[in-house]
């Protein structure tokens, strides 16, 4: 009895492509997830280890952030059968290259400024002890970007720094806020569809020099903009992008392509309060 290998295939799933297009002062987004599969005569690395057959994944991701410098990122269907092509046209031991793209859509909010589409939750916690009552409402999963406007320096630099000052990175977060009325008697409808927008607008207007700052903007807009709110809490995760080097393949990248990471992330978490605001009668964040 023999033992033969059957089919087989291999890539690289879920290279995660930010591209800004930048257009003068308005920029367009694409948010994409990348997986590749390549097959064909892949026999040899399998049986003897020999990988003169084998493109790295590796390769494959580069060729995925290289291609969105080089030809832009427009639709899905492009870009997949760019690369598709491409893989298959330039490696001969490739018969089929296979490759699948989610496209996450995002809403313009401002000429840099984007929503993610489909995303947020509303939330409500109310305790009632007695007499007392206590309303407090939120939202989770907001997911914010701003292609500019954003800077971090200045930081505290020991010997395991490593990170770059910059002054133009993209930032984005997805927000979880959750917000104490004073009352509990008001238009929530109104109150909360309020809100959400103080916390956009803040988010989409001010120019970053860092997350926690764009937190207090955010927690102070709402406050100012809600006089039935007493006080907010905000975890605003720091979505990184990173920006991807091309220099190895003789590509600059003018702040266009993004490597969006997943972990680890910063978390950014803070209370915005009005000084004289009523205490709390029961615990209420998280
Ligand atoms: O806005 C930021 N705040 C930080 O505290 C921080 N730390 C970091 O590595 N990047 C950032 N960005």
């Amino acid at each position: 009895m023999g033992i033969v290998l059957g089919p087989n295939r291999y890539g690289k799933a879920e290279t995660r492509l930010v591209r800004v297009h930048r257009d003068g002062d308005t920029h367009g987004l694409v948010d994409f997830n990348v997986s590749i599969s390549l097959s064909g005569d892949l026999t040899a690395t399998h049986l003897t280890g020999d990988n003169t057959g084998v493109l790295p994944t590796d390769t494959m991701k580069n060729t995925v952030y290289a291609f969105a410098r080089e030809h832009g990122a427009g639709e899905p269907e492009s870009f997949a059968l760019l690369l598709a092509r491409h893989f298959v046209e330039t490696q001969p031991q490739v018969r089929t290259a296979e490759v699948s793209i989610e496209s996450f859509a995002w809403d313009r909010l401002g000429p840099h400024s984007f929503r993610k589409r489909g995303d947020h939750v509303r939330t409500t916690r109310v305790s009632v002890t007695g007499e007392t009552a206590q309303v407090v409402s939120g939202v989770t999963g907001l997911v914010l970007l701003n292609s500019t406007d954003s800077e971090f320096h200045g930081f505290v630099e020991d010997g395991y720094t490593t990170l770059k000052p910059t002054t133009e990175r993209i930032l984005a977060t997805a927000v979880d806020a959750r917000w104490r009325h004073a009352g509990d008697d008001t238009d929530w409808a109104a109150s909360f569809a309020g809100s959400l927008e103080a916390l956009i607008a803040a988010f989409a207007g001010t120019y970053s020099y860092s997350l926690q700052q764009t937190l207090y903007a955010m927690g102070a807009r709402l406050l100012e903009e809600r006089a039935e709110v007493a006080e907010v809490r905000l975890a605003l995760p720091n979505k990184h992008h990173y920006l991807a080097d091309l220099s190895a393949f003789g590509l600059d990248n003018p702040n266009e392509v993004f490597i969006a990471g997943d972990r680890p992330y910063g978390l950014i978490e803070g209370t915005v309060t009005r000084d004289d605001a009523p205490a709390a009668t029961a615990e209420w964040w998280l």
